[in-house]
This record gives structure tokens, C-alpha cells and sequence, in this order.
């Protein structure tokens, strides 16, 4: 089951100065920043009540982000929805149809599995599946 709005990912181009300008407008500090070697991305977290901002940086010519900051330039990247069981969410959205860009779970920003729903077969929106790690 979809639960709520994790996070909103936002392209950035030079993230200490979007840090900057979010810690301006949002009135709080990011809580958290980490890079996440596997995607090519530095990220930085802010918390907005019971949703999340996503900052995103890309950390090589090679990530998501660089190519999508080359096509359409800075701006919302991406939709995170949390999810209660990631595996059971990915089959159901699957057999509906939808486009899976990793078929296995992945590993991302703060504590999370991940997975995205290609943005071609979601009216252009790429969709994040995510699910807290419990350890
Ligand atoms: C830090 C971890 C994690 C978290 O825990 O929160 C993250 O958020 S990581 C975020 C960065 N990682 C990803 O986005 C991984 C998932 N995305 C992908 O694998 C790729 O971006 C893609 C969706 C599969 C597309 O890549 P690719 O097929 O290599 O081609 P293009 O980059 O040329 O794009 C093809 C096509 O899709 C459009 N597109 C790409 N990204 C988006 C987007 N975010 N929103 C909307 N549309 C997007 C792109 O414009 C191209 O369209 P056309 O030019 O019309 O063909
Ligand atoms: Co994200």
C-alpha cells in the first residue's frame, strides 16, 4: 500500500547553494546530506511537517540527474511515495502495467529501499517507491 508522500526530489545544479536557499525558504536546516555512490548523486534532506525535500546533485556526467538537468534543467525530478512492502507494491504495480526501471529493490538516501516507475508510462513523472529500512 502507498502510504504517504515520502519526499519530493529536486534537481539541483549546485547543492550547497540550493541548501542555501532552501534553508531560506523553508526556515529549517537540512537534517541530513549523503551522497549515494550507486546513483551518482550527493542529496540533502529537509523536513517539511510529515513529507520530506529531496535535493539532488550529480556527482558524475554518468547519473540520472546530469542528463536530466541537460534536457530540461533545474526543477522536480522525481514523486516518492513510501510504501509499506516494497516487493508486494513493485508486483502489483507491475502486473497493472507500469515500468519498472530496477527490478530489484535498491539501496537509497536515508534508509530507504528503492524503486522508480518510469516516467513514460506515468504521464512524464518519475515515480519513487520507497520503504524504510528496519535493521
Ligand atoms: C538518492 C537515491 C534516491 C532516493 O533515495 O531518494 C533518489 O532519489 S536517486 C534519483 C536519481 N536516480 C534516478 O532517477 C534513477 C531512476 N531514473 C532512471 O533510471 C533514468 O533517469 C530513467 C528514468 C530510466 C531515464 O533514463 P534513460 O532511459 O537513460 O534516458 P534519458 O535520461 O535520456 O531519459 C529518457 C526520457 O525520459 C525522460 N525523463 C528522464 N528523467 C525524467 C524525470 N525525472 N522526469 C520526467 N521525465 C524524465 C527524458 O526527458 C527522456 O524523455 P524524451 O527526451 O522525451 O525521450
Ligand atoms: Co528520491
Amino acid at each position: 500500500m502507498l502510504t504517504n508522500v515520502e519526499h519530493i526530489g529536486i534537481a539541483v545544479r549546485d547543492i550547497a547553494a540550493s541548501n542555501d536557499l532552501f534553508t531560506k525558504l523553508l526556515n529549517v536546516a537540512p537534517y541530513k546530506s549523503e551522497t549515494i555512490e550507486s546513483e551518482n548523486v550527493t542529496t540533502s534532506f529537509f523536513q517539511v511537517n510529515q513529507t520530506k525535500i529531496e535535493l539532488l546533485e550529480a556527482t558524475s556526467s554518468e547519473s540520472a540527474i546530469a542528463r536530466f538537468l541537460e534536457k530540461k534543467g533545474e526543477g522536480i525530478h522525481h514523486v516518492a511515495f513510501e510504501v509499506d512492502d516494497i516487493k508486494a507494491e513493485m508486483e502489483r504495480l507491475k502486473n497493472e502495467g507500469f515500468t519498472l526501471v530496477n527490478e530489484v529493490p535498491k539501496r537509497g538516501a536515508d534508509n530507504k529501499l528503492v524503486c522508480f516507475l518510469h516516467p513514460k508510462g506515468t504521464n512524464g513523472v518519475l515515480i519513487e517507491l520507497c520503504q524504510e529500512i528496519k535493521e
